[in-house]
């Protein structure tokens, strides 16, 4: 069997009375890109917070290779291998590109003030933000603010902050969320470059992303796994063809995927 940098086992979470995510059990196997897809408000930016670290869920196990960091606080989950980004854009506006990767790449060696002071520790940095900037197509861009990139460039700024750690696994909620079709395949080959030798968990609603990136797609309905499995799989499924086809608002666009 492969290794599992992350497992769900039975993991529920109630707000309240009620009951958003029921007993959802998953394997991220390492080295792999798994979708979580699903109708709106399926659950699925609630599994991220309570695998991410942003709430704990009422009962279950959630391992990272291996410890159970169910109820962790978010720092401690990053610190042990696990990076996420945001469905709304999270960077620093005021602050250069080149900047933002900085200081991304400091917080994840938890260094302190003083490291800026040596020269040897500074050229490190600046060397891995190099290599970030080159990843994330912005070279040209090192000292443009943040604010004055384009959404598209946003997004992929986000995404070196997010891999500025080097963790093993990387979360990332709707990467492409916004964007043309254009910005989209250009964001895809993005992710497939910064994602090579790591492990890839995202949340995505636009089933072409889907099925050009993930080697396998979990699908969410009513806080439920309903199906887990390989995109040829997931397409054939009828239980996920039902959840899809009874979505209004997405009806039209998981027609062409589905129908
Ligand atoms: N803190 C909270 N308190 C109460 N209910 C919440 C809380 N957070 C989320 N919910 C509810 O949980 C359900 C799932 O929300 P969630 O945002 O996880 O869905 P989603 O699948 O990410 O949706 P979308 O695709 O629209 O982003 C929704 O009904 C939402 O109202």
């Amino acid at each position: 069997m492969m290794n599992a940098v992350l497992t769900l086992h039975q993991v529920s979470k109630q707000f309240g009375k009620a009951a958003i995510i029921r007993d959802a059990s998953l394997r991220v196997q390492a080295g792999e890109r798994l979708a979580l897809i699903g109708p709106n408000g399926a659950g699925k930016s609630t599994l991220f917070n309570l695998i991410s670290g942003r709430s704990a869920p009422s009962s279950g196990q959630i391992m990272l290779n291996g410890k159970n960091i169910a109820g962790l606080a978010p720092f401690k989950i990053h610190r042990l291998g696990l990076s996420r980004s945001f469905q709304v854009t999270n960077i620093f506006p005021q602050l250069s590109v080149q900047e933002n990767l900085r200081a991304a790449v400091l917080w994840s060696c938890g260094c302190k003030y003083t490291f800026w002071k040596r020269l040897r520790g500074l050229s490190e940095v600046n060397a891995k933000v190099d290599i970030l900037l080159a990843q994330i197509n912005l070279l040209h861009q090192r000292e443009t603010f943040a604010h004055a990139l384009t959404y598209a460039e946003q997004r992929a700024l986000e995404i070196g902050i997010t891999i500025a750690a080097d963790t093993q696994l990387i979360l990332l909620d709707e990467p492409t969320a916004g964007m043309s079709r254009q910005e989209s395949e250009l964001a895809v080959a993005l992710i497939k470059n910064v994602t090579i030798n790591k492990t890839l968990l995202m949340i995505e609603h636009d089933m072409n992303v889907v099925f050009d990136l993930a080697d396998r797609i979990a699908v969410l309905v009513s806080g439920q796994i309903i199906a887990c499995d390989t995109p040829e799989k997931i397409r054939a499924n009828p239980l996920v063809q039902a959840a899809y086809l009874g979505d209004e608002t997405r009806r039209e666009d998981n027609k062409e995927i589905f129908g």
